[in-house]
C-alpha cells in the first residue's frame, strides 16, 4: 500500500557538498539552503561536524548553522559522528543530528576509523548529551545493498544495525544504498528483513543512483508503505569513502514521481527548480535530473 504523503528529507546540502571538489562557502551553502527553505521542505540536512581533515568541504557547517534562524518550521540537522561533533552541532544551534553507522566493517572503518560494535559505543555518549539537550536523533546505516570494499552485504546485518539504533534512540534510521547497486529484488529482499524487525514508520529510504535504479528501488520501498525519502537537489552527491559512487536520487525526479503518483509532499517544484538551478551554475554544471532538466527546457 502505497503512503499518501512522503517526507522528503533533501541531503544536499550535506550528502551532495561533501564531495564536490569545489568547496562552497558558507554564504554559498546559506544561500542554497534558503532557496530550499522557500520551497516547502521542512527536513534539511544542512551539513555535519566531521573531521575537516577527513570532509573538508563541511569544515564551514558551523558558520552554517549559526546563520539559520531556528523560528523557521524548518528541521535543520547535522550529521554527527561522535561527542566532539554533536558539542561542535549544539554550540553551532543545531536541534536535530544524525549519526551514521554501517552494516559493512570494512566501510565502517574507511569512513569513520572504527567497526561498528565501536561506532555504536560512541554513539552511546552521543544520544546522553542529544537528551539532555532535547535534541533529535536520527540514525544512518550505509552500504545497505553493497559495499564498495565487501561487495554483497546480508540485509540480516542491516537489520541488526537498524534495530540497535532505533533501540539507542533514533527516531527513525535511514537505509543508505551509499553506492546505489541495489534493483528493486535487492530493495524488496532487504525491505523483508529489515521491517520484520523495525516498523515502517521509522525507515527511511536514502538511495544513490549510480546504476539509475534510485527511482525504481524507491517505488518499491514506497510499495512497502515507507514514506520518509532522502534525496538531493539536482542529483548532487556521492560519498568520500566510496569510489566512483554517484548522486543521491534528485529532489526533482523524486518530486515528479510522487506527483505522478498522487503522493503529496508539500513541496512546490518550480521554487525547487530555483534552488537546483543556483546550485548548478554555482557548480557549472546541469542538474543531474532529467525532470529539472525536461522542466527547465520548456
Ligand atoms: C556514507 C556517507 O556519506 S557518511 C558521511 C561522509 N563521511 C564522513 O563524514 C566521515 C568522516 N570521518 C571523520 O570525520 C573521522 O573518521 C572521525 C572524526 C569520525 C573519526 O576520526 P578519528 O581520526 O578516528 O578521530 P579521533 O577521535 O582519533 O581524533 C583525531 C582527530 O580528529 C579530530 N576530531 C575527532 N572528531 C571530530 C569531529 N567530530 N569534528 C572535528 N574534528 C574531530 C580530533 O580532535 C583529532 O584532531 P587532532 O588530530 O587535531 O588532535
Ligand atoms: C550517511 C549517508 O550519506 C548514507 C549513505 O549514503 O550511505
Amino acid at each position: 500500500m502505497f503512503p499518501k504523503e512522503v517526507s522528503i528529507v533533501e541531503v544536499g546540502p550535506r550528502d551532495g557538498l561533501q564531495n564536490e571538489k569545489q568547496a562552497l562557502s558558507a554564504e554559498q551553502k546559506i544561500e542554497l539552503i534558503q532557496l530550499l527553505s522557500k520551497t516547502g521542505l521542512n527536513r534539511i540536512e544542512a551539513g555535519s561536524f566531521v573531521s575537516p581533515k577527513w570532509v573538508p568541504q563541511m569544515a564551514n557547517s558551523d558558520a552554517v548553522f549559526k546563520a539559520l534562524s531556528p523560528e523557521d518550521k524548518i528541521h535543520y540537522s547535522a550529521l554527527t559522528p561522535n561527542l566532539k561533533g554533536l558539542e561542535a552541532a549544539i554550540e553551532a544551534g543545531a536541534k536535530e543530528v544524525a549519526v551514521f553507522g554501517a552494516a559493512s566493517e570494512s566501510f565502517s572503518l574507511k569512513n569513520i576509523n572504527c567497526s561498528i560494535s565501536e561506532s555504536l559505543k560512541r554513539f552511546e555518549a552521543v544520544f546522553d548529551l542529544a537528551s539532555e539537550n532535547k535534541i533529535k536523533v536520527r540514525g544512518y546505516v550505509s552500504c545497505v545493498m553493497g559495499c564498495p570494499y565487501e561487495g554483497k552485504i546480508s540485509p540480516s546485518a542491516v537489520t541488526q544495525v537498524s534495530k540497535e539504533l532505533i533501540d539507542m534512540g533514533c527516531y527513525e534510521v535511514s537505509l543508505g544504498d551509499t553506492i546505489g547497486v541495489g534493483t528493486p529484488m535487492s530493495t524488496k529482499l532487504l525491505l523483508d528483513d529489515v521491517l520484520n524487525e523495525v516498523d515502517v514508520s521509522k525507515v527511511a529510504a536514502h538511495f544513490h543512483d549510480t546504476y539509475g535504479q534510485a527511482l525504481v528501488n524507491l517505488y518499491t520501498a514506497l510499495g512497502y508503505g515507507i514514506s520518509s525519502i532522502d534525496s538531493a537537489v539536482a542529483g548532487l552527491g556521492g560519498c568520500p569513502y566510496a569510489k566512483g559512487a554517484s548522486g543521491n536520487v534528485a529532489t526533482e525526479d523524486v518530486l515528479y514521481m510522487l506527483n505522478g503518483m498522487g503522493i503529496s509532499t508539500g513541496i512546490d517544484m518550480a521554487k525547487l527548480l530555483k534552488a537546483s538551478s543556483y546550485i548548478s551554475e554555482l557548480l557549472g554544471r546541469s542538474p543531474v535530473s532529467k525532470a529539472a532538466n525536461a522542466l527547465l527546457a520548456k
